[in-house]
């Protein structure tokens, strides 16, 4: 068995990194920027009105203009704004030659084509300058994962294609005898296929594209089949079959089809039995059938290679140090994951671990990382947490 940080290590090291694609503007959100984008154009690309009023060259209470014609978002004034002169100006209209303030309408008297300004004049030009928001030539930094904003600054800077690394393909391999599919009816020996749903959820949050492949029954040629069915698959995730049991067939199928190991059992709880490697073209992934135990796995490897193969890089799952909201046991010689819900007191870990108890891990929103014989620890103890 290896430790946690050394798996993690042997799997950065199995990751190939994707090709860049150029998707529709429309499409990018969610997706990783693969190279840094330059704005094109200044914005605003004039000096704007930031409101609606009157743009002339000075203002003070009491001046008094003459409107000599009107601005609108889209269409600007065309002459010059001399002394004495207004124009009539609406948000976002261009601010015209000679004007060097708006003055809202909120504090202008209009008679006809006459305007004073009202003694209740507000502070500032209200005036947004040209270039204020961004300038041609700068940029946003890759790689990032584009959110809604992003996707909106990118629309400013006229960017109507964006080069993003292309979607990790991931193949979902379930094993087993005892699996049904979610609305099937199941025989009296049988259960519903859980975890693999969840590493689907999972993979779609981290801007993979899963598939779930047909579920492999517990022979050799069963499971070959199904893995003969990978295709272009950047990553194969196996679920079940990988511990010591004589149905575990995993490792035995995997090997006589070209996988290269790199490790199998790591020493951590849940998730002892997790082995990977290379096979053919892609990267190989297995999960033990626990549901708690994929499911931890998934956060604390799959997530990380996921993210590596997308190009943010080789690390693992975020830490955080918090409180124990109660005390708890010592641990044994595995790094234990132990599901915890954090509240004002700090995480309380749930009494229940065993890694079959999906209802305990639906309740939870971290897990507290306890390192291999970590002694009792006791309420207000700092510890590390992943956060789910
Ligand atoms: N003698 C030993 N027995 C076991 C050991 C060991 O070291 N010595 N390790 C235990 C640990 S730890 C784990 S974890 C499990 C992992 O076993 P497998 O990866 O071989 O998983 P299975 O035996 O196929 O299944 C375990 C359990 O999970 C259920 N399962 C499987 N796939 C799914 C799925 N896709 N959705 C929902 N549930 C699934 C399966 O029905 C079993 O109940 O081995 C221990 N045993
Ligand atoms: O490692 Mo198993 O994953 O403890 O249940």
């Amino acid at each position: 068995m290896i430790p946690v940080s050394e798996a993690l290590d042997k799997l950065f090291a199995l990751v190939r990194p994707l090709e860049v694609e150029e998707v529709p503007l429309l499409q990018a959100a969610g997706r990783v920027l693969a190279r840094p984008v330059t704005a094109n154009r200044d914005q605003p690309p004039f000096s704007a009105s930031a409101m609606d009023g009157y743009a002339v060259a000075e203002a003070a209470p009491g001046m008094t203009f003459r409107v000599i014609g009107e601005a609108a978002a889209g269409s600007a004034f065309p002459g010059h704004v001399g002394p004495g002169d207004a124009v009539r100006i609406f948000t976002g209209a261009p601010v015209p030659n000679g004007a060097k303030t708006v003055v809202i309408q909120e504090d202008v008297d209009r008679t006809g084509d006459q305007i004073t300004i009202t003694d209740r004049l507000g502070a500032g030009t209200n005036i947004r300058p040209h270039g204020g928001d961004f300038k041609v030539g700068e940029t946003i930094p890759a790689p990032r994962r584009l959110g809604p904003q992003d996707i909106a600054l990118l629309a400013a800077m006229n960017v109507a294609h964006v080069p993003v690394t292309r979607r990790p393909r991931v193949a979902l391999v379930s094993t087993g005898d005892e699996l049904v599919m979610p609305g099937e009816t199941p025989g009296p020996d049988q259960i519903i296929v859980s975890n693999t749903f969840g590493l689907h959820a999972l993979l779609t949050d981290l801007g993979a594209e899963p598939r779930l492949l047909p579920i492999a029954r517990d022979s050799e040629s069963a499971l070959r089949t199904v893995l003969g069915l990978v295709d272009d698959a950047d990553l194969v995730i196996t679920i079940g079959g990988a511990s010591v049991g004589d149905h575990d067939l995993v490792a035995t199928v995997a090997e006589s089809m070209g996988l290269d190991r790199a490790f199998h059992k790591v020493a951590m709880r849940p998730g002892k039995p997790l082995m990977s490697g290379r096979l053919g073209e892609a990267m190989m992934l297995g999960l033990p059938g626990n549901p708690v135990s994929a499911m931890v796995c998934g956060h604390i490897f799959m997530a990380p290679v996921i993210r590596a193969m997308l190009g943010l890089g080789a690390a693992p799952a975020a830490r955080e140090t918090i409180k124990l909201a109660a005390d708890i046991g010592a641990n044994g010689p595995r790094e234990h994951y132990m599901r915890a819900r954090l509240g004002a007191g700090g995480a309380k870990v749930f009494d229940r671990q065993d890694s079959s108890l999906l209802s305990v891990l639906g309740a939870s929103d971290a897990l507290v990382v306890r390192p291999p014989h970590d002694p009792a620890r006791s309420q207000g103890d700092e510890v590390e947490i992943v956060r789910l």
